[in-house]
């Protein structure tokens, strides 16, 4: 079974782009989406422990714990250390149904797959990519999103220009659904999938 991770800069189409591999028949697994499920489960009393006063109404509150995280590389490390171990296992279930359902083929979405080091989690690296100002468009067209807030962001990501080089696959998805969706389907063509 081959572990496609798929990754790219904020507001470059991840969803997107694992939404058109699900249609085709790919289990997707959404690492952004099972952190979210664990600060609503069982990472909270880890946390709570961990970050005194960020447990509200028995849930991880994100703002709070971005209060004691963000900026500050030893307690971003300590929450890491809790987290990851976290996602991998969930990664692990996922995987050993997939195999046993018989897929070919499953497809990893993974935000910070270059930052956090899950390249090795996963057999190749899918990337989405667009110009700088199709992506500044549409993150900016966000609710609440800023140019300061963009700039952050965009400052704690590995580069879109490093991606790109370490990609073994690359999707432009600023020409339009139906291309993207075009090259889904070449990828999964050339890594020999019957989904
Ligand atoms: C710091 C948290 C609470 C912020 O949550 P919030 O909902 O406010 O924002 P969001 O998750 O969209 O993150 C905003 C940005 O922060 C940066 N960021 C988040 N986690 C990390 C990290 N581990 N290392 C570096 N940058 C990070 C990213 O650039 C991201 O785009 C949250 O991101 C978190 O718990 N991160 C640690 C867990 C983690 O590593 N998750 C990533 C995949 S496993
Ligand atoms: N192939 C495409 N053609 C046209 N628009 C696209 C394409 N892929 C994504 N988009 C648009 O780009 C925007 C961002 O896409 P998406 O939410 O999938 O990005 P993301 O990488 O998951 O974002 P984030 O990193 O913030 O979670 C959305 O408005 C989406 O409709």
């Amino acid at each position: 079974m081959i572990r496609i991770g798929l990754t790219g800069s904020i507001g470059m189409g991840k969803s997107t782009t694992a939404k058109m591999f699900a249609e085709r028949g790919v289990p997707v697994h959404d690492a952004d989406a099972c952190v979210h499920a664990l600060y609503e489960g069982r990472g909270v009393p880890l946390i709570g422990d961990a970050f005194p006063g960020t447990i509200v109404d028995g849930k991880v509150d994100r703002a709070l714990l971005s209060k004691q995280v963000l900026g500050n590389p030893e307690a971003m490390k300590r929450l890491e250390d809790i987290v990851h171990p976290l996602v991998h296992e969930e990664e692990q279930v996922f995987l050993d149904l997939a195999r046993m359902d018989g897929h070919s083929a499953v497809l990893m979405d993974i935000p910070l797959l270059f930052e956090t080091g899950a390249e090795t989690r996963v057999d190749v690296v899918v990337v989405v990519s667009a110009d700088a100002d199709i992506q500044r468009d549409r993150v900016l067209a966000r609710d609440g999103m800023t140019e300061e807030r963009f700039q952050a962001i965009l400052g704690t990501q590995v580069p879109d220009a490093e991606k790109r080089d370490r990609a073994d696959f690359l999707i432009d998805t600023g020409q339009g659904l139906a291309i993207a969706g075009q090259r889904v389907d070449e990828i999964l063509q050339e890594l020999g999938v019957v989904a």
